[in-house]
């Protein structure tokens, strides 16, 4: 059996406050309820990063600038397959509006425990922590 592949840009958005933001997918659907990093699928002929910025516009209402690539991680989930490009990204403005989500919310890496994500974050979630770390 074939299952579908998804290619996924993937935004970590830092405020300025060294907040993460982070959304709560819809109850109804493919891993429901989940928190996850803001994101989408890449659209033909379209670069990465302006697959983040596009999908950061659309489901949250919010102005970014994309910076730099942290990881490029395949997962497979017993119904997707899925590549998820992360890169880091900086809030320039707008106030996140749960547009396309159940909700939205601002959290510091010490917080992010206390949040269920899909599987394949755990990876992305212990870089994030790694590479805050080694700037301390
Ligand atoms: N945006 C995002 N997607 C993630 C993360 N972790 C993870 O496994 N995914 C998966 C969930 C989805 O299957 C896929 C994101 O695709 P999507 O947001 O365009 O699609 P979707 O499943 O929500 O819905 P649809 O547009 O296909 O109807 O990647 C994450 O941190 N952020
Ligand atoms: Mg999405």
């Amino acid at each position: 059996m074939t299952i579908p592949h998804k290619i996924i840009g993937v935004g970590v958005i830092w405020n300025d406050r060294e907040q993460i933001l982070i959304d709560r997918r819809r109850p109804e659907g493919s891993l429901g309820g989940l928190w996850e990093f803001p994101g989408g699928k890449i659209e033909p002929g379209e670069t990465l990063e302006a697959c983040i910025k596009r999908e950061i516009k659309e489901e949250l209402g919010i102005d970014i600038a994309v910076g730099e690539h942290l990881m490029t991680i395949d997962y497979t989930y017993p119904h997707l397959q899925v590549t998820l490009t992360v890169h880091f990204c900086c809030h320039l403005a707008g106030e996140p509006k749960p547009i396309e989500c159940d909700e939205v919310r601002w959290v510091s890496l010490d917080e992010i425990e206390q949040y269920s994500f899909p599987t394949a974050n755990t990876q992305i979630i212990a870089a994030i922590k790694q590479y805050a770390a080694s700037r301390k």
